[in-house]
Order: structure tokens, then sequence, then C-alpha cells
């Protein structure tokens, strides 16, 4: 081990971190977009010790850190992310029916639910099919349609937080808007419950196709893409806006807005993030030009130096987005419940067993830091 290895890098280059680690990894292998450049370390954390611990490190020695699902609701910068790029392994994808409800690890693809809930004859997931992405993303998201989105079926979250430890809350304690949830930006989702309600077998299959038939119909679904680039602006489309801006068909490098749907970029071979972004800028300059309305990105802008215009208000802090959004628009958030304070959904705070990832696990303290009852892993994630 080098001499002056920081903190973080002594954890991961340490044999016994449950995880793989990658230094240098191109986050293009990462996203769905195929663009990005290199992380400083790219690691797999496969158990909730070894997430906690390399968050807790980080965190501590002020080393930047992002969590990824699958990449494909995120621009990587050309010139990669210099922190740590945390992805979701083994214990976190888990998928377990429990009745009346779906027990599912946030690194579980959003799609495998889709599919158990197909195969169980449960309703109420039908509009996520061919939607991409960890359950993870998909909550920090709230992805969904205009009429339905993830957060209406969840029963609870578990997530960490650095500094406060592990947070249980019930779904009803989380805001829900638009794309868009009120967890704080450096809270990590790590596991959650979805309603499983019986349906009829027939009508959800004819959902299912129905989504999916018109999703192929209107989305460039071959094509490496980060989906939609734009949130809809309230009361319109960003697709038929870019469109009605004469934006189809326009290019930078290898980037395009796609002709298919005005609201998809895509990688044509070789675009490289500088390429999407500045589609992006023109695009919405086109369209603040010719409708006087300012699109907001929907997708996640990593590793840039300077914000896109339009995230000003709390890059990459969703809380921050959804409070405002809460107090701005109750409608949209404040009806489905507002955001509670962390501190007071601690509810494993005080030593109460619980279980997470599989493994039993206990709080030690008031404070809500999470020491592991597992015999399996340790406290710091290592094996032992
Ligand atoms: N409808 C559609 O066709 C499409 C929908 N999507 C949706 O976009 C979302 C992207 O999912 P995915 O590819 O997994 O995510 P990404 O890898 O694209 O990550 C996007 C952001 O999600 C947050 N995130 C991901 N996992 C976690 C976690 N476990 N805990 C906390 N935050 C997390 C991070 O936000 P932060 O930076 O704030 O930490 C991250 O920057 C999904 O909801 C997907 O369904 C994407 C493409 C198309
Ligand atoms: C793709 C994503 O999510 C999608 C999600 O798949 C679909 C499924 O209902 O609904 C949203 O798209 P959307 O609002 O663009 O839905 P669409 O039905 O395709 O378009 C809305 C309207 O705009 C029109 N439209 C769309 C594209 C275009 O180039 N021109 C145009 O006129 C359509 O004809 C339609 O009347 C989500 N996008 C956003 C920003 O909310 C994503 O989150 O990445």
């Amino acid at each position: 081990m080098a001499r002056h290895a920081s903190p973080v890098q002594s954890l991961l280059v340490d044999g016994r971190f449950d995880g793989d680690v990658y230094a240098h990894e191109p986050l293009s292998r990462h996203t769905t977009y195929r663009i990005g450049g290199p992380a400083r370390f790219f690691v797999r954390a496969n158990s909730v010790g070894a997430l906690t611990g390399l968050v807790d490190v980080c965190a501590a020695e002020g080393t930047p850190w992002v969590v990824l699902g699958r990449g494909s609701n995120v621009l990587v910068a050309d010139g990669g992310f210099p922190g740590v790029a945390i992805a979701l392994g083994r214990d976190f994808r888990t998928l377990r029916f429990d009745g009346d409800r779906f027990v599912v690890g946030a690194g579980a693809s959003l799609s495998s639910v889709v599919q158990e809930a197909f195969k169980r004859a449960i309703g109420g997931f039908e509009f996520a099919v061919g939607t991409p992405g960890t359950i993870g993303g998909a909550l920090r998201m709230n992805a969904g349609t205009a009429d339905e989105w993830i957060g209406q079926r969840v029963v609870s979250v578990t997530t960490y937080r650095p500094g406060r430890g592990l947070i249980r809350r019930r779904g009803d304690e989380i805001a829900w808007g638009y794309r868009v949830s009120s967890f704080a930006a450096d809270e990590v989702i790590l596991e959650c419950e979805l309603a499983a309600e019986a349906a009829d077998p027939y009508r959800v299959r004819d959902k299912m196709e129905g989504n999916l038939a018109r999703r192929k119909g209107c989305q460039p679904l071959s094509e490496p893409t980060c989906g939609s680039v734009f949130k809809n602006p309230e009361g319109a489309s960003a697709g038929r806006l870019i469109e009605a801006a004469g934006c189809k068909g326009a290019e930078v490098g290898g980037a395009r807005v796609s002709d298919v749907h005005g609201n998809f970029i895509v990688n044509r071979g070789g675009a490289s993030a500088a390429d999407v972004r500045a589609l992006m800028e023109r695009v919405r300059a086109a369209v603040l030009a010719s409708a006087g309305i300012e699109l907001a990105p929907e997708v996640r802008l990593l590793g840039f130096e300077e914000d896109f215009p339009a995230t000003a208000r709390g890059v990459g802090d969703v809380s921050a987005d959804a409070s405002a959004d809460a107090d701005a628009d109750g409608v949209r958030i404040g009806e489905r419940g507002r955001a509670v304070p962390s501190e007071a959904n601690a509810v494993f705070a005080g030593g109460v067993d619980g279980t997470l990832a599989g493994e039993r696990w206990r709080v030690s303290d008031g404070e809500g830091r999470v020491a592991f009852a597992s015999e399996e892993h340790g406290e710091d994630g290592r094996r032992g």
C-alpha cells in the first residue's frame, strides 16, 4: 500500500473490502449513453457495511462521492468524476415477495419488479414497463409518467446518511413530486417495500402491452440515450416544445436531437459529453426564444464544472428542490405528504432490531448510528 494513501484509498485497496474496486474506471462503461470520462474510483459495494463504511470515510475526508444505478439518467463529463462513484452490488439486488408487498434492494432493476408483478398478477407497476434503471434511481427520481409514479407504491424506504445513520421512513413521510423526491442529497437509498395489490392478470398484461407499444412507437429505445433530457414544464410537453422550436434533427458532433421524440438526444456513436451538453444548451435557448419557456434538465449532470442554467437552484440537491417545490406548489407534492425531518423518522434509533439486505442488524445509539449484529460483516463492512 502506498505510504501516503488516503483513508479512502486505504479502505478500497484493503483485500477485505466487500466489493469490487476499479481505479480510473471510464464511466462510459456504466451509463446507457455510453458517454463519460473516468471516476477516480468506481466501486461496487456488496453489503450494507461496505457501503456505509465507504460513504462515511468519503464524507469524513471530503472526497466527492455519488451513487449510480444503471446510469440511465446521467450525463457524465468527458473529464470524468474526481471522486468515488458507487454502485450497489450483491446484497442490494434482492427482490422478495412478502404477501402484501415486495421488499426490494435499491440495486435491483425496476424492470425486475415489473416482471415479478406481472408473474404474480400484481397491479400498479405497469406504467414502468420498459423503463430502465434501478429501484434506487427510480425512487430518487420518482420515476413514472404524468399520471403514475413509483412513490405511489412505496410502503417504506430505508436509507443511509453519513453522520445520521440508517433511516426508515413510511412512504407518506416522503415528499414525491414530478421527477423529484425529498431524500437529502447525501442520502443513499438502500431498500424499500412496495405495495403489492392483486389485480386482474389480463388487465395487467393489456396495460403493460399498451404502455410498451406506445413507448416503442414514440421513443428511440434502440439507441444510446439518457431517456427524457428535460422535464416537462408545468402544463406543457418538452418534446412538443422542442419540435415546435425546429430542433428535431439538430446535431452537435455525435449528438442528435431524435427524429422520433424531441426530448431525446441520441448518441449516434462517438458523441462526447460536451456535444450533448452543447446541444442541450442550443435546445434550451431555442425553446426560450420560440415559446418563452425555460426548460430544466431531467438528466443528472455529473462532473461538469458549470451548472446547466436552469439547474441553478440547488443543483443535484433533490431535497432542496423538493422542499422548494412543496412550498411553491402544494398540489404536486404537498398533498401526497410533506417531507419530515429525518431525525423524526429514524425509527430504528434506540436499539430496535430490524432486517436489512437479508441480515439482522440493530442501531447502537440514539444518534442513529449503525452497528451490525450480523455475524458475516463487521461494522466497517470488511469481511471478518
Ligand atoms: N421513463 C424512461 O424512459 C426513463 C426513465 N429513467 C429513470 O431514471 C432513473 C435512473 O435510474 P438509474 O439508472 O438506476 O440511476 P442513474 O445511475 O442514472 O443515477 C441517477 C441518479 O439517481 C440517484 N441514485 C441512483 N441510485 C441511488 C441510490 N441507491 N440512492 C440514492 N440516489 C440514487 C443519484 O442521484 P444523486 O445524484 O442525486 O445522488 C444519481 O445521480 C430511474 O428512475 C429510471 O427509471 C431513465 C431513463 C429513461
Ligand atoms: C422518458 C422518460 O419518461 C417519459 C415517459 O416514458 C413517458 C411515458 O408516458 O411520459 C413522459 O414523456 P412525454 O411527456 O414526452 O410523453 P409523450 O407522450 O411522449 O409526449 C407528450 C406529448 O408531446 C407530443 N410530442 C412528443 C415528442 C415530440 O417530438 N413531439 C410531440 O409533439 C406527443 O405527441 C404527446 O402529445 C416522460 N417524460 C417526462 C419528461 O416526464 C424519462 O423519464 O426519461
